[in-house]
Parts: structure tokens; sequence; C-alpha cells
């Protein structure tokens, strides 16, 4: 009897840990508040294509090692499929399925001429050399060469992917195509096509959501306190333009542990100390664990790392009066009702990070157009996107009475069920 309860409670928590079937909850019950049809839900369940690859890479010892990738593609009613490549050794077929249903949801939030499309390798890029990394990137472009390009699925970084892999990229892509193809992925190094702020572009977009959700609970970002966890590329340059903005960043963290002071941290010195992978609490002794950071004395906290941070066993000990969550999918179900009862104003992954996709398409727009933009310009384009999806979304959460996420999932998801209607798949 003790051992059936004991597992009936490790199914039901790895279901609530399943972010795809999580995922798709939400968008069934969007779809419902809209009124459409079952059919409708049935369709954006699930990806319209998969592609699972096996990629064999040299190494440096004169092995050849068989690494295994996945690109999803889920909905291109709308247009050509985006969304990031991530390099991690936890990277699952249900994972990539449920970021590319986010990716769907981000570009009908900040109306983008996109769908939803996601990859990733199953890899540890921290144990690899630089050689073997760049035989990867160009191994996985070969492989899923065929349902990917400038107009069909266009990628960009996540997880452990940075400008470097995405120039290799797009020069194995170039050279299948016989053709210099920038417009084939974004996030790509300026030199090569890239966009002025594109590195900074998720943070930046963070950082919006955060001004407009302190604005409506009367904190001021300046003084207050913040943990981030994460401090990658979202995290790191987060923290700085928190950091800058007068806010006391209190807590940072990356994947072997936390860093907190009640004074603040100096920002610039561990910016400065970090390295290519987010990684800089190495160097400390005073670290604590990743979870017990989420649970310090902050004012507003932002998970910026990976999935399900948050969840019922921790969301009663939040200490935060606002959550926005630059990682994807930081959050669950659970946890986010428990902090929705709690007062706690959540800002969800699929508005509060999509400043990333945004910039990626003013990159993808001047490569088409053949001519740059300022970072002024790129940057007012980005601050006009985000403040009006913040607002359409906080006021669909406000006139409904449901919780942001729902509000999100409702703004994000009608775009392709339309275009899906017209074009007759429904
Ligand atoms: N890079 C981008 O443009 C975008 C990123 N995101 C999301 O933001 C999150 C972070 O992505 P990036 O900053 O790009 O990645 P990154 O690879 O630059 O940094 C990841 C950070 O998370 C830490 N980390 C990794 N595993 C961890 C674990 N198990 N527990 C705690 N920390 C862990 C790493 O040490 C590092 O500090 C992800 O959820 C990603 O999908 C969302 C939108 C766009
Ligand atoms: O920049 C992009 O196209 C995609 C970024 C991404 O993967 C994300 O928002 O999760």
């Amino acid at each position: 009897m003790v051992a059936e309860k004991a597992a009936d409670s490790t199914k039901e928590n790895n279901k609530q840990l399943d972010v795809l079937s999580s995922t798709q909850t939400v968008v069934k019950n969007a779809l419902e508040k809209l009124g459409y049809p079952d059919e409708v839900y049935e369709l954006l369940k699930e990806p319209l294509r998969m592609m699972t690859v096996r990629i064999p890479v040299r190494m440096d010892d004169g092995s050849t090692k068989i690494f295994t990738g996945y690109r999803a593609q889920h909905n291109d009613a709308v247009g050509p499929t985006k969304g990031g490549i991530r390099f991690h050794p936890n990277v699952t077929e249900r994972e990539v399925k449920a970021l590319s249903i986010w990716m769907s949801l981000k570009a009908g939030i900040v109306d983008l001429p996109y769908g939803g499309g996601k990859g990733g390798i199953i890899c540890d890029p921290r144990e690899m050399s630089f050689r073997e990394l760049e035989s990867l990137s160009r191994g996985y472009v070969r492989a899923v060469s065929q349902i990917v390009g400038p107009t069909k699925d266009i990628p960009a970084p996540d997880v452990f992917t940075n400008s470097q892999i995405m120039a290799w990229m797009m020069d194995e892509y170039s050279r299948i195509d016989e053709f210099n193809s920038p417009g084939f992925i974004t996030g790509k190094p300026i030199v090569l096509g890239g966009s002025h702020g594109r590195e900074s572009a998720t943070a930046k977009g963070v950082t919006i959501c955060i001004d407009e959700a302190a604005r409506k609970r009367n904190i001021e970002v300046k003084g207050a306190k913040v943990i981030v966890q994460g401090f990658g590329n979202a995290g790191s340059f987060l923290s700085k333009f928190l950091h800058d903005a007068g806010a006391i960043v209190v807590g940072i963290s990356d994947a072997y542990g936390g860093l907190y002071d009640p004074e603040g941290l100096d920002i610039d010195y561990l910016l400065d100390r970090r390295d290519s992978f987010g990684t800089v609490t190495k160097l400390f002794n005073n670290t604590i664990s990743n979870k017990e950071l989420l649970e310090r004395e902050c004012d507003i906290l932002v998970p910026a790392a990976v999935e399900n941070q948050i969840t019922e066993e921790n969301a009663h000990n939040i200490k935060a009066k606002i959550v926005v969550e630059a990682a994807n999918g930081p959050t669950t179900m659970e946890a986010t009702k428990i902090l929705t009862e709690r007062g706690i104003l959540l800002v969800p992954d699929v508005l509060a990070s999509a400043g990333g996709v945004t910039v990626s398409y003013f990159e993808w727009v001047q490569n088409n157009q053949g001519f740059y933009w300022t970072e002024e310009e790129i940057e007012e384009k980005l601050y006009q996107t985000m403040t009006k999806a913040f607002n359409t979304i906080y006021n669909t959460a406000e006139t409904r009475r449901i919780d942001m996420r729902l509000a999100a999932y409702m703004v994000g998801v009608r775009k392709m069920a339309e275009a899906s209607r017209f074009r007759g798949w429904v």
C-alpha cells in the first residue's frame, strides 16, 4: 500500500514536470476560452514536423561519438518556423516539442510573421573542445538541411549555443545552398550579418517587462532587491541592466550553485569573471544551492536558466512580489496557481522572453533587405513591441480574471489558429 502510494506520487510528480503535457493543457484552456472547436487543439497540440537526427563526430581522441539531435516545427500556417537550438545533456524529444510550441506562442504575442520551431542536441558542450563543437554544429546543419532554410525554418541561439555556433551553422548551410545565406540563422556575429542588440535582446525584453510589472505593483525598480537564476546570455545581461538601473541584485546563480548577499553583489566583477557558458560560482566557497536561492528574500525573482525550477514544492516559499520568467518553462502549472493565489504577479515566459525572437526577426528582415539598422533603432522597435505585448496580456488577464500565463496563451494562439483556419487545415 505504502509502495503503491509512493509510486502514484512519483507518477504525479513526473506528470507535473512534463513540460509538453502541461503546455498542451494551457493551449487547450486558451483555445476553449477563445471558442475554438476541439479539432484546432488536435492540430496545435503537437508539432507538424519532428525530425530526429544522429550526428557522428570524430572526437579529439580519435574515437567517433554519435550525438542525437532534434528539430521540431510546430506550425507554419503564419509563416516560416523560427526558434533556437539548445546544446544540453538533458535535451529530450518532448522538451524540444514543448519549446517549439512556446516559440509559436511568442511569435503570436509579439506579432511576428512566423510559427514556432526549436532544436536541440543531447551533448555537454562544456566538456567538448572548440573543434569538436564546430564539427557537431556543422553535422547538425547537414542532417536537418532539407527542412530548414531562410524561408522554411530559421534557427537561433538558446542554452549553451552562441554567435560562434551560429556562424559555423550559417557557413555550413551556405556551402550546401551554394549561396551566402545570412537569413538562414539569427544571432550571428555582427560582421556576418548579425543585428545590433540581438545578444542582449532577451534580457532587454525582460527588463521592459520588469519595468511594466513593477509599475503595476507600485514598486520602484531603483532600490528593489532582485534575484536572477542563471548567469548566461539572458541572466548576465539582465543582471547588468538591473544593476545599472539602480536595482540591488542580491542573488545570482549558475548550474553549480548560487551567490546571495542582502547588501547586493558586485555584478561588474562577476560579469568579468564568468566564462562563456555562464559559469562563475565555482570561483567562490560561500555558495548556496539554486533551490535555496529561489527562496531567499527579494522583491523581484527572475528564473533565467532551465525548466521546472518553481514547483508546488517551493512555490509557497517564494518571497518575491513579482516573478518574471526569462527562462522557458521555469514554473510548473501547479506552482503558477499557487503563486497567483498568493497575489504574486507572474509574467510568463512566452511574453517575458520574447525579446530574443523579436530582435532575431529584425536581424532576418535586415538580412533580407540588405540594409542595416542602428542599435537605437532596434532598441526603440523592441521597446514598442514589448510594452504593447505586455499591456495587451496584462489587460486580458485583468478583464477575464485569469492569470497572465493563460492570458498570454490566448493572445499567442489566436493568430496561428486563425491562419490554420483560413488555410483550410481545420
Ligand atoms: N538566448 C536567448 O536568446 C533566449 C534564451 N531563452 C531562455 O533563457 C534561458 C537561459 O538561456 P541562455 O541565457 O541563452 O543560456 P546560456 O547557455 O547562455 O546560460 C544558461 C545559464 O543557466 C545555467 N544553468 C544551466 N543548467 C542549469 C541548472 N540545471 N540549474 C541552474 N542553472 C543552470 C548555466 O550555468 C548558465 O548560467 C533558457 O531557458 C532559454 O531557453 C529564452 C529566450 C531567448
Ligand atoms: O531568436 C530566436 O529566433 C529564438 C529564441 C528562442 O529560442 C527562444 O525565444 O526561446
